[in-house]
């Protein structure tokens, strides 16, 4: 084993000490906190309660923490410091162990929104106002003019353009495909760009970081390590507390104001289920007393399908840099390799796009990462290629029968079913998306000079009838992967549709605007009782 797959390959010994640490050290601090209402009827008060810290959420809790007195709920603790799980159950959630790429979406996405919903305090204009709240931006833009109108700068978020050094080939790829090259940002459009996150010297900022963390000024009140149970709600139908374990202790907390649930896409169903809002059969099946019928509870699951592609680089002059000196440069002063995340994107419009009359609102988006230090591909590329604009939802079901059989867990209470490609020009879109990415690494000057080339072992053996790389050996590819067959809820899972980028950002946004209509409807006055 080399150096490099000894490190890799001990990072998830780490993770778990840390995680099993943090939740240790909280469990101490809440025996010492409960001890006192053991055995008393005790229930504390707040004027907000947040489920969940994740990316909303926190943002939510801090802001909303400056006004009123505010208790944030979390399922996990503090993130470990380097987190690579795929379940963000941790304070900052997803956006603790995400990738950080800060994409806000196509302004058409937004307008969207507010065609669907009726309401145009969802389009573009608007919702430019409360990403430009969120943002510290500090990075390099493509187009310098935009900046003071685009950008915000007084926010918490530090969002930076990553820059690579191959982002020079980039450009000239996108020159000869007769792409534009533009920001990502502002006013997203087909073109090729650079990627802009939120990282900070090198390391994930999340908007717990960001909004709870780092705050200097009042901060909520955070319970780690405790689930929501149940929102309780009066016989007005006014929410007015949670139910939650706290380590597995029984608690209740009273909202004088509102409870928020920011629990995430698959969290927030299971929640508002138990609790009594939900699909009207479901409720019944799961003998659960009915508060209020939301036909539309787990229903609208919208997922980016992501294929990921590697090509090798058949390049004898490259070398990969040396693992160590580049891991000490990235300790020392935060520079090198493992600062940057190393990665470009485009945004095109299908052939799809282009006869529904939406030539500008992309609905392809693929992604180069370069993965130096890869033994068995050094100098290789990753690609993601994801179906940003997809016509499939699903849905996300509460599984009734185990909730009678006495399961809690929230993990076993759910059964999605993403439904890909039930619209079948879906699979027509993604494979245009890997021809692009095929076209970029192999067909261009600037990239066929390394040597690229689809490592295409990947592909199952009952796909390789088909001739290679034809519309049919991809669509089979696609099939076997995929597998076809006073209450608020503020976090990803309200988005009438998904934007066609990366949604952290947009979390972000939907977040803010959640907390002005919060103050706009409650002021600023902690004091007063509205
Ligand atoms: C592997 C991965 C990589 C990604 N990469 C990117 C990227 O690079 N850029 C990007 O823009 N987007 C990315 N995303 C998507 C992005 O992270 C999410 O869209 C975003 O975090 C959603 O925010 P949210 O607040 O809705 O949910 P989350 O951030 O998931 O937060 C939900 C929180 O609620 C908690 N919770 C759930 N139920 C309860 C309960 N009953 N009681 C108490 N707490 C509860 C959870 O523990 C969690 O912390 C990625 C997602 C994943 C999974």
């Amino acid at each position: 084993m080399n150096l490099t797959t000894f490190v890799f390959a001990g990072l998830p010994v780490l993770i778990q000490h840390y995680a099993d640490y943090y939740k240790q050290r909280d469990l101490a601090s809440t025996l010492c906190d409960v001890e006192p209402q053991l055995g008393l009827p005790h229930v504390d008060e707040y004027d907000f309660i947040v489920v969940g810290g994740g990316t909303a959420g926190s943002l939510v809790a801090g802001r909303l923490a400056d006004n009123f007195n505010v208790l944030l709920l979390e399922l996990g603790g503090d993130p470990p410091p380097i987190a690579t799980v795929h379940a963000g159950r941790m304070l900052g959630g997803s956006g603790s162990h995400n990738s950080n790429v800060y994409n806000r979406g196509s302004p058409l996405d937004f307008d969207y929104w507010a065609k669907l919903l009726g309401d145009v305090t969802w389009d573009y204009n608007h919702m430019l106002e409360h990403f430009k709240d969120t943002e510290n931006f500090v990075g390099q833009l493509v187009n310098e003019r935009q900046r003071s109108d685009y950008y915000g700068v007084n926010g918490p978020l530090r969002v930076d353009t990553d820059v690579p050094d191959f982002l020079s080939k980039w450009r000239m790829a996108a020159n000869e495909l007769r792409f534009n090259f533009s920001d990502p940002n502002a006013r997203q459009a087909p073109s090729f760009t650079p990627q802009c996150v939120s990282i900070r010297n090198g390391i994930r900022e999340s908007t717990y970081d960001a909004f709870v963390k780092k705050k200097t000024s009042r901060k909520p009140t955070i319970h780690r390590y405790s689930q929501a149970d149940r929102i309780l709600i009066d016989e007005n139908n006014n929410a007015y507390g949670v139910a939650y374990t706290r380590h597995g202790i029984p608690q209740i907390a009273h909202a004088k104001k509102e409870v928020i649930v920011s629990a995430g896409s698959f969290g927030s169903p299971i929640l508002l289920t138990k609790s009594g809002i939900g699909q009207q059969d479901v409720l019944k099946a799961a003998k659960i007393p009915l508060k209020k019928n939301v036909p539309g509870v787990g229903k609208n699951l919208w997922d980016h399908v992501m294929l990921i592609l590697t090509f090798r680089r058949n390049d004898p002059s490259y070398r990969d840099p040396n693992f160590l000196e580049e891991l000490k440069k990235f300790q020392t002063d935060r520079t090198g390799y493992f600062a940057h995340q190393r990665r470009t994107q485009a945004f095109a419009s299908s052939s799809r796009a282009k006869t529904d009359g939406e030539p500008e609102w992309g609905d392809i988006q693929v992604q180069m990462i370069d993965q130096p230090f890869i033994e068995e591909n050094p100098g290789g590329a990753v690609w993601e290629i994801s179906l940003s604009r997809p016509k499939s939802s699903g849905e996300f079901l509460f599984n009734a029968s185990a909730y009678v059989q006495g399961e809690t867990a929230n993990g076993k209470l759910g059964l999605s079913n993403f439904k890909y490609f039930n619209d079948s020009t879906d699979l027509d879109v993604m494979v245009e998306g890997i021809n692009l990415a095929i076209k970029i690494m192999e067909g261009t000057k600037a990239f066929k000079a390394n040597g690229y080339k689809l490592d295409e072992s990947f592909v199952p053996s009952a796909c390789k009838k088909f001739p290679s790389r034809s519309a049919e050996m991809w669509k089979c590819v696609l099939k076997r992967v995929f597998g076809i067959e006073k209450l608020r809820v503020v976090d990803a899972s309200v988005m009438p549709k998904v934007t066609n980028a990366n949604l952290n950002a947009a979390t972000m946004a939907v977040a803010q605007k959640g907390v002005t209509e919060i103050l706009h409807k409650y002021g600023s006055n902690t004091n007063e009782d509205n």
